[in-house]
C-alpha cells in the first residue's frame, strides 16, 4: 500500500494538517505512529483506512479488509453491546461466535449484555478493539488503543497485533506513549510539521509492557512469518545480538519478512 504526495486538509482555506506524505505499507509490518498532540495522527490513520479522502496525492493498494478502531469509539448508539458486535458481524461477513471469543480474550465478556451508552471510556474503546478484529483484517489500524484499557487486554494487544503481522497483515498503531516502542521489527513513524518520518525511539523502553509477559504465552505464539512458498528463498543472516532490533526493523521497512530465532 502507499501513499504518494498526499496532502490532507479539512477545509478549503484551513491550514494543511499533512504536506506531500510519502509511504509505503509493507504485508506483515508493524508501524507504530508517534507525535505530538494535535501533530496530525489521526488525520493520517483516517486517510490510511480510506475515511478520508486526501486533498492532494492518492493512495493506492488499500487491502480489502480494514480494521479501524477510532480513538473515540461512538456509544451513542442504541445497542447493546452484543446486538451490536452481531449486527458489525453481519456486515463484514463475520462470525457472532468470533465477537464472543475477542470479548473473552479482551476481558470485555461482562459488557456484552451492557448497553453501549453505558460503558466506560476504557470500556468502550475495548468494544471499538473488538469490531476491528470480526474478521481477520488485511490492514488494521488503531488509534491510540492503549488509552483507558486494563492491564490484562494492556498486555493481550500486542499478541494479537503479532498475531496478525505474523498473517501477512498490516498493522499501524498511533501512540503517543510510545507503548510499542521495543517491540520487535516495528517500524516507526513520527508525524510533525506536516510531514511524517521514519524515526528511531529513545532508549528507555519498558519491555514487560509489549512482550509477552511469561513463556506461557510466548509459546501460544505462531512463528512470526508463515513457512515461506515454494516461490520464495530463505537466507539467514546473523547479527550482533544488539543490532537484532535495527537490521530486522530496516529489513520490514524494506518489505521482507524477518523472523528471529533467538
Ligand atoms: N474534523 C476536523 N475538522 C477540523 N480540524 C480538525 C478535525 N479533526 C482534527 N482537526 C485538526 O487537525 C489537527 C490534527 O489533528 P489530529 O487529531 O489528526 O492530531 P493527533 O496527532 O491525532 O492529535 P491527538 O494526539 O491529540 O489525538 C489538529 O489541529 C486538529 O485540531
Amino acid at each position: 500500500m502507499r501513499l504518494s504526495q498526499v496532502s490532507f486538509r479539512y477545509s478549503r482555506r484551513g491550514p494543511w494538517i499533512l504536506k506531500d506524505v510519502e509511504l509505503s505499507l509493507h504485508p506483515g509490518s508493524v508501524t507504530e505512529v508517534t507525535g505530538h498532540n494535535g501533530a496530525g495522527k489521526s488525520t493520517l490513520l483516517r486517510l490510511l483506512a480510506g475515511f478520508l479522502p486526501p486533498s492532494h496525492g492518492s493512495v493506492s493498494d488499500r487491502p480489502g479488509t480494514v480494521g479501524y478502531a477510532p480513538d473515540v469509539f461512538p456509544t451513542d448508539q442504541p445497542f447493546t453491546v452484543a446486538a451490536y458486535l452481531a449486527h458489525m458481524s453481519r456486515i463484514r461477513g463475520g462470525s457472532p461466535a468470533s465477537a464472543v471469543e475477542l470479548a473473552g480474550r479482551l476481558n470485555a465478556s461482562h459488557l456484552l449484555e451492557q448497553p453501549l451508552g453505558d460503558l466506560s471510556k476504557g470500556s468502550a474503546q475495548k468494544i471499538g478493539l473488538i469490531q476491528a478484529l470480526l474478521t481477520p483484517p488485511d490492514l488494521l489500524i488503531l488509534d491510540e488503543p492503549f488509552a483507558g484499557l486494563d492491564e490484562q487486554t494492556r498486555a493481550e494487544l500486542p499478541l494479537i497485533i503479532d498475531e496478525i503481522s505474523s498473517a501477512g497483515g498490516m498493522v499501524v498503531v498511533s501512540d503517543h506513549q510510545n507503548q510499542l516502542r521495543t517491540f520487535p521489527g516495528a517500524v516507526h513513524w513520527l508525524v510533525a510539521d506536516a510531514t511524517v518520518t521514519p524515526h528511531t525511539p529513545e532508549p528507555g523502553a519498558r519491555p514487560a509492557d509489549i512482550r509477552p509477559a511469561h513463556p506461557r504465552d510466548a509459546d501460544r505464539l505462531p512463528p512470526r512469518v508463515p513457512e515461506p512458498s515454494a516461490r520464495q528463498a530463505v537466507i539467514e543472516v546473523i547479527v550482533d545480538a544488539g543490532d537484532a532490533d535495527e537490521v530486522e526493523q530496516k529489513l520490514r521497512a524494506d518489505g521482507y519478512l524477518t523472523r528471529r530465532s533467538s
